[in-house]
């Protein structure tokens, strides 16, 4: 059976998401077999492996995953979440604004669009827990991390805040690693999901 990746496909920046996991997949070699595919429905979730929820807005996100359904699947899913902007927003366990009901998958405080109107949008290199070379990272209004409890590891904090963490099968990035063709963080989310194909 096909090990399959679903990006939710709500709102958002999908398509990007869905074409930087087929790259980096087959860039790794490490599926041979596996689908990558728009997460539309709530009985969608459990055959999953892992599911990337995009970027967007995450106040829309919210609203969208109660009228689909989805809240339910996600809080008993034991897959992998790679969740960035937005998508991080969405993980944590609380957020600073009461119109996003998170889905507390990790144990963060999020603080929503942190880095002001002037820095909208920016690029920085920024150093990755790990890594050798330094990670072109792009803020879109992005979220940073206010406070991670002792289950979480920080993968990079800059200046403004914790901006990149994982959790168990989990990770949560403040920017968009599916904008560069950088795919090392895909490849270490995908290879942290433990799965050996049969
Ligand atoms: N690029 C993004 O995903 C922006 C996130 C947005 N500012 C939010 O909090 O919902």
């Amino acid at each position: 059976m096909a090990i399959k990746i679903g990006v939710l496909a709500l709102q958002g920046n999908v398509s990007e998401h869905i074409h930087a996991f087929e790259a980096a997949i087959a860039r790794s070699g490490i599926f041979k077999n596996y689908e990558v595919f728009p997460l539309k429905k709530a009985d969608d979730i459990p055959s999953c492996s892992a599911i990337a929820i995009p970027g967007g807005e995450s106040t829309t996100i919210s609203r969208l995953i109660d009228k689909n359904h989805m809240r339910e699947e996600f809080e008993n899913f034991s897959g992998g979440i790679f969740a960035t902007c937005a998508g991080m927003v969405m993980c944590a366990g609380a957020v600073d604004d009461e119109r996003v009901k998170p889905l507390s998958l990790i144990d963060i405080e999020v603080g929503r669009n942190a880095f002001g109107r002037q820095k909208d949008s920016f690029e920085a290199e920024i150093e990755i827990k790990g890594y050798k070379e330094p990670y072109r990272a792009i803020f879109i209004r992005a979220p940073v991390v206010i406070s991670a409890g002792s289950g979480v590891e920080v993968l990079s904090e800059i200046d403004q805040g914790i901006v990149a963490v994982k959790s168990g099968k989990h990770m949560a990035l403040s920017f968009h690693p599916e904008l560069t063709g950088d795919f090392r963080l895909h490849i270490d989310f995908i290879k942290n999901l433990g799965i050996t194909e049969e």
